[in-house]
């Protein structure tokens, strides 16, 4: 079980980092096994931090991060470590998680000379060719290959089979399947549908409501920094409580909206506000539906 207590995280601004910028503000939430909470909201919300605090890329402020119990903002390099065995992301854009001028196999390979030393090569190698057909890929069509030879899918189910190599507990996808064409896309989220039922859990960080709701149990709207509305998906999709809620899924367009037929208005926010005080709290409205007050 990933646990977040009350995650804050500030960032240095401005010149010489004289300003501080509240990205994330009071943020708890937990995943436990075989689950996939989402995490949504407009650019700058603070999702992308959320998802690099949980895989410790970036420190928290303040917060505890727990796995099964044990906080790893307060591990060490040794504890961190062993945490990635557990916990791993995958990205937006999967070509930037690869050196162009070595063969994209090199990510699996690094997972043995960190985690798995002394594994023999034979070993390895089936260990290689399970975790790669578990995401749905073929060895030989993929091994040895460059990333320019291989297409967005497929180095993205690559870094998907390295995460499997370590057995992990959670995976942090954040905008996994934003760069991948239409059919791609359902492809990679009916694996990670696939994952969840073997026990995985997995953050999904997305900006696309449809893909959440597709995909999610659990899911977070997220608001300068901080949770306005949080539930189990179908409540907080099908009864939006908060005004930004609403907004957001008044925004999306439907397969058979047309802009010159009916325009979807763009409702104006009321301002940022002050990003450094704790947010509303959070009320519980309906069974596992939770909404912050409205100030
Ligand atoms: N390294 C950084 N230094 C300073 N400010 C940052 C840094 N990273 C993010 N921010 C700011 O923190 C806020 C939250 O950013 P974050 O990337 O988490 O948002 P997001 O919801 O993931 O947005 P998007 O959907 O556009 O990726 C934004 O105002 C952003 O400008």
């Amino acid at each position: 079980m990933l646990e977040l207590e009350k995650v804050w995280k500030s960032y240095r601004v401005g010149s010489l980092g004289s300003k501080k910028l509240t990205a994330v503000r009071d943020v708890s939430f937990s995943i436990a096994p075989g689950e996939v909470l989402s995490v949504v909201g407009e650019s700058g919300s603070g999702k992308t931090t959320v998802g690099k605090m949980v895989l410790q890329l970036i420190s928290v402020s303040k917060g505890a991060i727990r796995l099964d119990g044990e906080d790893i903002t307060k591990t060490g390099k040794r504890g961190l470590k062993e945490y990635y065995r557990n916990v791993q992301g995958v990205f937006q854009d999967p070509f930037s998680s690869y050196n162009p001028i070595f063969r994209a196999d090199r990510v699996l390979e690094m997972v043995k000379e960190s985690y798995f030393p002394r594994v023999k090569r034979s070993e390895w190698d089936s260990k290689v060719e399970d975790s790669l057909q578990s995401v749905g890929l073929e060895a030989g069509a993929v091994l040895g290959k460059y990333p320019h030879q291989l297409s967005g899918g497929q180095l993205q189910r690559m870094l998907i089979a390295r995460a499997l190599l370590l057995d992990i507990k959670v995976l942090v996808a954040d905008e996994i399947i934003s760069m991948l064409d239409a059919s791609t896309r359902i492809d990679v989220l009916n694996l990670l549908g696939s994952l969840k039922e073997r026990g995985l859990a997995v953050l999904f960080v997305t900006h696309d409501l449809s893909l959440a709701n597709y995909i999610s149990e659990r899911v977070i709207i997220m608001r300068h920094g901080a949770i306005v509305e949080t539930g189990a998906t179908g409540k907080v999709f099908g009864d939006p409580r908060h005004p930004y809620s609403r907004n957001l899924l008044a925004s999306v367009p439907q397969l058979h909206t047309k802009w010159s037929e009916n325009p979807i208005p763009v409702v104006e926010l009321e301002p940022d506000g002050d990003r450094s005080r704790p947010p509303a709290p959070l009320t519980k409205v309906d069974e596992r539906h939770w909404v912050a007050s409205v100030g």
